[in-house]
Order: structure tokens, then sequence, then C-alpha cells
């Protein structure tokens, strides 16, 4: 149907084209815990007295069982949640990005994502706003169709457009990988490892962790301990730890 010009040809996204744009260096210290403690209520910390600093180089993931606060650790490094004791110091300008699959509750389904790039950064030209997007893969029609009509993987990939047009100096990626397909997983790994920002990653996808990160956190027990090893060495320890063996 395709040959006979009875049904237009599917095109697939392009893959290979997911990129941040470089942001240049903050002299360290730039994101520096000092004996910080946090609950969500005084009577139940999720963290007691940890330290530790941030850079630009820095590519870490957070890893740890679930519940242990590793969302939470990203809020604190925001600033969205504030510790009950001690405190969290940011460079002056220093610019955060997080990206969570809650941002997509903000995308408006009706509108296509050219216009709502266009809402959300008003003043510049479409051409401007259109590479923005194609940065991230998304091209062509897909732009300008009304995103209730794209695939989640898609509106990730605006989700992605619209957090690197603020050129962050530091990207905190809370499942980043929920709705992508493998070919995009490589894309965004390829993208972040092209990149001279800094990088704090949640994630359970052991693939991506493997491919993008240089240090593993583990969250647990109320700390933040460095695992001293790779991922890899982190998941045969799971397995042990369950009683599982290959
Ligand atoms: N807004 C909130 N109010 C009260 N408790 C919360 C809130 N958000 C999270 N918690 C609790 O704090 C703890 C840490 O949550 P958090 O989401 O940071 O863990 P996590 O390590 O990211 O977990 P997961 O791997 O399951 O996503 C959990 O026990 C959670 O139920």
């Amino acid at each position: 149907m395709e040959r006979g010009g009875l049904t237009e040809k599917v095109s697939r996204d392009k893959v290979l084209v997911f990129r941040f744009v470089d942001v240049g260096k903050l002299p360290p210290p730039v994101l520096q815990f000092v004996e910080v403690a946090f609950g969500y209520t005084p009577e139940n910390l999720i963290y007691k007295n940890i330290d530790f600093g941030v850079d630009l180089d820095s590519r870490i993931a957070l890893v740890g069982p679930n519940g242990a606060g590793k969302s939470t650790l990203l809020k604190l490094m925001t600033g969205e949640l504030v510790p009950t004791d001690g405190m969290v110091r940011r460079h002056n300008h220093l610019r955060i990005a997080q990206y969570h699959q809650h941002l997509a509750e903000k995308l408006d389904m009706e509108m296509s994502a050219l216009l709502y790039m266009m809402r959300e950064y008003p003043g510049n030209e479409e051409e401007r706003m259109r590479a923005a997007i194609g940065k991230f893969g998304l091209s062509g029609k897909a732009q300008v169709m009304p995103m209730k009509n794209l695939s989640d993987g898609q509106r990730s990939r605006v989700i992605f457009a619209w957090l690197a047009y603020r050129q962050p100096h530091m990207l905190l990626l809370d499942e980043p990988t929920n709705h992508l397909d493998i070919e995009t997983i490589d894309s965004l790994a390829e993208a972040l490892n092209e990149w001279d920002g800094g990088m704090v990653l949640v994630s359970h996808d052991f693939r991506l962790i493997n491919q993008v990160a240089h240090e593993i956190w583990v969250c647990a027990d109320q700390s933040v301990t460095r695992w001293e090893g790779d991922i890899m060495d982190f998941k045969q320890h799971l397995k042990a730890k369950a009683g599982l063996s290959d």
C-alpha cells in the first residue's frame, strides 16, 4: 500500500539526535550537603547527618531499596524540600533541571509540542523552537500535532527538550527510561556522555546506569554511602543478598 501510494510511509522518529547543550564550568563546590537530616515527619527521619558534594563532573547513580529516599534526595538537591537539620549549599549561578514522569502531567495535551515550547519560552522564533525540539529526535509532523496524539516516548522527548532549553548545569533524572525504547535509551546515554554538565540518576535500569554513571551511591539506613565497585558488582551483591546466584 505504501509503494502504491495508498498510504503514507510510516516514518520513525530519528533516535540518534538527543543532544544537550554544553554549559561550561562553575567552580566547585557546586552543590554541598552539610550534616543534613531530613524526615517528612520529625520522628521518622529518612536521612541523618549526611555530608557530600556534587560537582559538574559528577556522574552519580543513586540506588537502594524502594522507599529508601532516592527521590527525596533529588528533591533536597533542587530545593523542593528543605532539610530538617543541617544545610544544602548551592552555587549562586547553579541551574538544576529535574526530569521525572510527573512532568508529563504539565504538558497541555491539546497543544502541539511546538506551540507548547513557544508558550513556555515566549519571544523565540518558531525556527529556534523547532530546532530545540529536533535536538530530541521529534521532527516534522510530530512537532505540530496535538500532544495527545503522541506516544508516551515522544512526550518524554518533549519534556527533555523543555528541560534542555533551560541549559541546566546539572541534570537530576528520576526514572527517565520508563517510556523509552532501547534505541532511545541508548541515544539518551550517548547524549549524556557527550555533555559537560553534572548528572545524578535514579533508575532501575542497570544497563543505563552502566552506560553513564561513574559512581554508585547507595541510599539506605538513613545514609548515603559510596559503593566501591561498578553497577554489575552491585547487582551481584543484591543477588547474593537475596540468596540467588547465576
Ligand atoms: N510527600 C511525602 N510525605 C510523606 N512521606 C513521603 C512523601 N514522599 C515520600 N515519602 C516517604 O518517604 C520515603 C522515601 O521515599 P522516596 O520516594 O524518596 O523513596 P525512593 O527510594 O525514591 O523509592 P522508590 O525506589 O520506591 O521510588 C518512603 O517511605 C515514602 O513513602
